[in-house]
């Protein structure tokens, strides 16, 4: 037996007597030991190692045994040995008899150090998990078969709930809604997950709970499958996630909103460099990443502002952040458009500025329709006009400028004649087409600064803004009333219609918006009352200047078709020898109401009335003719006739006076043109052209009234002029004799003749006569004439 005790290498034996000394030791437990097997034997057992604070226990149990005779149960035991070590054993005492009496104990311990060492760190992990499991921020479920067997507080407190028994028994799936968000019934999710971690011994999802308390909430749940007897266990951690997911999905909707916008999105750096561009902003503008990621923003404007706008709105954005207002943009192909831009920085956690963000929306057809909007509100549904409002708006402006540049405005009030009669006789629509039509034609007789507007009704406003003078609005009403008097095609209706016009002149009928209204208004009463298509002044006076001067127009329009014109011809005679040796041609009207005018009543309605042309035309051609017939009679007088400034700038002057010499036969050399000084000041290369041209016909050219004007010596010397006459006002209030003798030696020197018009005394006669005088006109020399002198 001994022997075999020797040989067991695991199971260290020893044995020791009643006084307590070693009797036997095997190998293995002197090694235990750390002696020898001989210094152990006949040691007492207590030296070789101790129990520490078990030691009496153990003594008490060795007593027992040799009091007693049988063994006590075996037992772990820590002993430390003679050399300091400290281990675990199990340790079996048996009594071993000798002849009927207990001789010795015999102890066999197996080394457990080891065991024990894993034990103890089994146990230490066990309390570690368990605090894990109770302090753990996370949810923790441990799940038996698939039901909750136990939860940590924290589950407690993510599911809302007081007690630990309103989990514990039940599936996962009774607290989860009966769908994820994938569509799967819970039921079935939580299975497939089991079963993954039971094949894969964990298994990861993202769920969506409802906490005791009904509210959802997204966690993560890890879920780790254990074995244990047969059974499975499961380890369920819950992480409530709805921070994160509310993020990401607040990210999600972030990116999802920059990308769909509908409007241009671009984000810059704090460098006001582009980092990111949304696809709107390439729809709207045609730049796309390629273009734009990493240059400066500014590179993208759009050109219509100037450098003090962008200074002002990155002013506004770093004094406040933010800026918006309208602007214009450009698109990649260079088209511009109205667009809405917002700025705003973004600040970091720190507050400093980490980029900017620039929302542009583009405003075209929003412009477009406020644009429609307001035409609706400022216009006429039926003739599209101006409508009372934006008359307003355009008077309160027009009257502001006028006011500044001391101008003129004319109101004209239009009221249509019997426009009933066309209503009740053509119908209502054909009335409708017909206010249409004066609606255009009378757009077509005012100037584009001029506004036509319709006040309703047969009523017009037509506004004429920085008109010359009464005079003007005047030609303004008549081209109106003469465009109404053109017959109106409706469909198949013919109509006829006349009008009305008041006319109220700013400043002298009123200053002020409402008086030139109702004036003009009143106006348009006494115009009614005068017998209809007609045109009426407020003021009485103008009225009748402006109805005598139109009526003269009028007239002279008919004078020249019913040869109401006539010429005289004032002698110019020889101061030496007393002879005559020219005519002065002047028209004289024979009106058939005011009896002879002289020019002074009507050339200048005639100029302003655009008929200087036509009746120098006629003069030119009837002074010919007389001239020819007097040449014929032999005599060989030298006719002189007045161009008008109309005339000289008329480009068929030449032509003119050609066809009149051709057509009355009068040698040109007989034919004096009369110029002003006017004329012959305007230098230029077309006044030299003019005059060489007359003169290349042969004919003389002089000029009217010299002195009065501004002629240059120079430029008289230049020019081909034959005769100088002076002006009579050197013989209106005393004779100038200082001019007269100037300009008598003038026309010397550049050998011109000259001649006195007006001469009325024998006094001057005198006086020229000495002075040098060629010639001379007037009274003395000869009254106008008659074409038979
Ligand atoms: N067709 C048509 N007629 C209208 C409209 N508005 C007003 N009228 C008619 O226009 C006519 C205006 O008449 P008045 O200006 O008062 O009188 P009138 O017949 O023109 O006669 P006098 O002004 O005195 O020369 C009325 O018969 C209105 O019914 C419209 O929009 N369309």
């Amino acid at each position: 037996m001994v022997a075999a005790l020797e040989l067991t290498p695991s199971v260290a034996v020893c044995s020791f007597d009643r006084a307590g000394v070693v009797q036997f030791c095997n190998q293995a437990c002197a090694d235990m030991l750390g002696i020898t097997v001989d210094a152990a034997v006949g040691q007492p057992v207590a030296s070789l190692c101790s129990r520490g604070v078990r030691q009496a226990e153990h003594d008490a149990l060795v007593e027992e045994i040799w009091s007693k005779g049988h063994s006590p149960p075996a037992g772990d035991w820590q002993v430390k040995t003679g050399d300091g070590r400290e281990l675990w054993l199990y340790s079996t005492c048996i009594p071993v008899w000798h002849d009927g009496k207990l001789a010795q104990i015999f102890c066999m311990d197996i080394d457990i150090t080891q065991r024990r060492k894993d034990f103890d760190a089994l146990q230490a992990a066990g309390e570690n998990f368990h605090q894990m499991f109770e302090r753990s921020s996370d949810a923790i479920f441990l799940l038996r078969d698939g039901v909750v067997e136990e939860v940590n507080p924290a589950a407690l407190l993510l599911f809302k709930c007081e007690k630990a028994e309103r989990l514990v028994g039940r599936k996962l799936h009774d607290f989860s809604p009966m769908t994820q968000p994938s569509g799967e019934l819970s039921s079935e999710a939580e299975a497939r997950m089991t079963d993954e971690a039971s094949r894969g011994g964990n298994a990861r999802s993202e769920w969506h709970y409802v906490d005791c308390e009904g509210a959802l909430f997204w966690a993560e749940v890890l879920l780790t499958a254990i074995s244990l007897d047969g059974g499975k266990l499961y380890y369920v951690v819950v992480r409530d996630i709805s921070e994160r997911k509310r993020a990401e999905r607040a990210l999600h909707l972030a990116a999802q909103v920059f990308e769909n916008s509908r409007d241009a999105i671009v984000l810059t750096d704090r460098g006001r460099r582009v980092i990111a561009l949304n696809h709107a902003f390439t729809v709207i503008t045609g730049f796309g990443p390629k273009d734009m990621l990493g240059k400066p923003v500014s590179l993208y404007r759009s050109g219509v502002h100037d450098e003090s706008f962008y200074r002002e709105v990155w002013a506004q954005v770093e004094a406040g952040d933010h800026w918006e207002g309208e602007s214009w943009g450009r698109k990649r192909d260079g088209a511009l458009f109205p667009c809405w831009t917002s700025i705003s920085a973004i600040r970091d956690s720190a507050g400093r500025v980490s980029n900017y963000i620039g929302i542009v929306t583009d405003i075209t057809e929003r412009k477009k329709s406020e644009e429609h909007t307001r035409h609706l509100a400022e216009h006429d549904f039926l003739t599209d006009l101006p409508n009372r409002v934006l008359l307003l708006d355009r008077l309160r402006l027009a009257l502001a400028a006028a006011r500044r540049n001391h101008a003129m405005l004319a109101v004209l009030f239009l009221d249509l004649d019997r426009f009933k009669m066309v209503n009740d006789t053509l119908g209502h629509a054909v009335g409708d087409r017909l206010l249409k039509e004066v609606a255009s034609r009378l757009v077509h007789c005012v100037r584009e600064a001029d506004t036509v507007s319709r006040q309703g009704g047969d009523e017009f406003i037509l506004l004429l803004s920085d008109v010359a003078g009464p005079q003007g609005a005047a030609h303004a009403a008549e081209t109106v009333l003469h465009s109404l008097e053109q017959e109106f095609v409706l469909g198949e209706h013919i109509a006829h219609i006349s009008g009305s016009i008041g006319i109220a002149m700013f400043p002298a009928d009123g200053d002020e918006i409402d008086a030139l209204l109702k004036h003009a208004d009143i106006a348009m009463y006494h115009a009614k009352e005068e017998g209809r298509n007609g045109y009426q002044f407020f003021s009485g006076e103008l009225n009748a200047r402006i109805v005598e001067r139109s009526g003269l127009e009028q007239g002279l329009r008919r004078a020249l078709a019913e040869q109401q014109f006539e010429l005289v011809f004032e002698p110019e005679v020889d101061i030496a020898s007393g002879a005559v040796v020219g005519m002065e041609a002047l028209v004289r009207w024979r009106h058939p109401a005011l009896g002879l005018l002289l020019p002074e009543r009507f050339i200048g309605v005639a100029s302003e009335a655009g008929m200087m042309v036509a009746l120098g035309q006629w003069v030119l051609q009837e002074a010919c003719r007389c001239a020819r017939g007097w040449l014929e009679e032999g005599r060989e007088l030298v006719v002189s006739v007045n161009l008008a400034p109309a005339q000289f700038v008329h480009k068929d002057l030449i032509d003119c006076v050609g066809d009149a010499l051709r057509c009355s036969g009068l040698p040109a050399h007989l034919l004096e043109l009369q110029l002003t000084e006017a004329m012959l000041m305007q230098a230029g290369a077309q006044t030299e052209a003019v005059l060489g041209k007359l003169r290349g016909l042969g004919l003389r050219l002089s000029i009217d009234d010299f002195g009065t004007g501004y002629s240059r010596l120079g430029q008289l010397k230049d020019s081909p002029i034959d005769k100088l006459k002076i002006a009579q006002s050197f013989f209106d209030h005393g004779t100038d004799t200082t001019a007269i003798r100037t300009i008598i030696a003038m026309a010397r020197s550049l050998d011109m003749t000259v001649i006195a018009e007006g001469v009325e005394t024998e006094d001057q006669l005198q006086l020229l006569r000495e002075l040098g005088c060629d010639q001379c006109q007037g009274h003395l020399a000869g009254n106008a004439l008659g074409a038979e002198p």
